[in-house]
């Protein structure tokens, strides 16, 4: 399936040193993996995070979910060793941590070659370029890192998330002026099933391609919350068939249960339909 058009509702990370965990998501209802060998996996565990995965990845069982590794910043003293594993393992894309500039792309790809590039984006600089970021030509996707953000910019976690509306703001627009595809920050507190979906809410609401998650239990909200809905599918059908019937008509704008619908209208109600259409797709794989 091509990247861009494929479901990112959800996209769980794993810690690449934990074996059961490895395992579990085999069977797990995500349409992404972030095989994580950055924070999730101990100073202590960083070389063995690194052979657990690369035997895991090569015993493979993952099926259609999109295989996403993270490895550490090319400045520790593990990120080189990461990248060049990486391009051994195959997956279908490296997640660069903290990434600051398109040159920091521009080091990782010298080693990764033509294999997909996505950006945590968590860095002030980060922000500020994130335009020329998301305008690399190896970039595919953008990662939010609210975490390291809220730490850089000194901020309180708040259930609005006000302090950072205007890094998320930022990286939304660089996202969809290059056409690649972000996902939101975690929520870390993991047992908070209604924070966890008032923020996939607010995310979705956004334009988020879908949230980052951290526990097998968040799955089937950000997948429900990500998904166009029954009724969004519905009026997506009703809004193209009565602009093409007032087009046949030679009229250019349609109205539907009161609202007016016009061509641009009509494109957004395909790319519901086409996204809902994606989503069987890969639940039938
Ligand atoms: C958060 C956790 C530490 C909780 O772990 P634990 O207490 O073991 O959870 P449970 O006992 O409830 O686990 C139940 C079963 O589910 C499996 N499990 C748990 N987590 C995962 C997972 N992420 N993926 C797959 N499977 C998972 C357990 O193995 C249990 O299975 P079983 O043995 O059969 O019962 C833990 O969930 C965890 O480590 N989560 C990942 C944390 C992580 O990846 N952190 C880094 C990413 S977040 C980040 O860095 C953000 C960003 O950079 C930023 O700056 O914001
Ligand atoms: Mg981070």
């Amino acid at each position: 399936m091509d990247m861009r058009a494929r479901p990112y509702r959800s996209v769980l990370y794993i810690p690449g040193s934990k074996t059961r965990a490895l395992d579990k998501a085999r069977g797990m209802a995500v349409d992404a993996i972030i095989f994580d060998l950055e924070d999730a996996v101990s100073v202590e565990e960083k070389a063995n995070a690194r052979a657990t995965l690369a035997a895991a990845l090569s015993e493979g069982g993952y099926g259609p979910r999109m295989r996403i590794v993270r490895i550490n910043g090319l400045d520790t003293e593990w990120g080189h060793q990461d990248a060049r594993a990486v391009v051994e393992m195959r997956p279908d894309a490296v997640l660069l941590p903290k990434v600051n500039s398109a040159d920091d792309l521009d080091a990782l790809a010298e080693i990764t070659g033509d294999l997909p590039i996505w950006a945590m984006m968590e860095t002030p600089q980060g922000m500020l370029r994130a335009e020329e970021i998301a305008a690399h030509p190896k970039l595919a996707g953008f990662v939010m890192g609210t975490n390291d953000l809220a730490k850089d910019l000194q901020c309180r976690f708040r259930a609005d998330r006000l302090p950072l509306m205007a890094s998320l703001g930022l990286c939304l627009l660089a996202a969809k002026a290059h056409g690649v595809v972000i996902v939101d920050g975690v929520y870390n507190a993991f047992k908070d099933d209604d924070g966890l979906r008032s923020e996939c809410q607010q995310g979705r609401d956004m334009g988020m391609d879908g949230k980052t998650l951290i526990h097998p239990a968040q799955v089937a909200i950000a997948n429900e919350v990500f998904a166009p809905s029954g009724e969004d599918i519905d009026l997506a059908g009703r809004q193209i068939a009565a602009f093409e019937e007032a087009e046949a008509k030679g009229q250019g704008v349609a109205v539907v249960d009161g609202r007016i619908v016009e061509n641009l209208h009509v494109a957004t109600a395909r790319e519901i339909l086409a996204k809902a259409e994606a989503i069987a797709a890969l639940s039938s794989e």
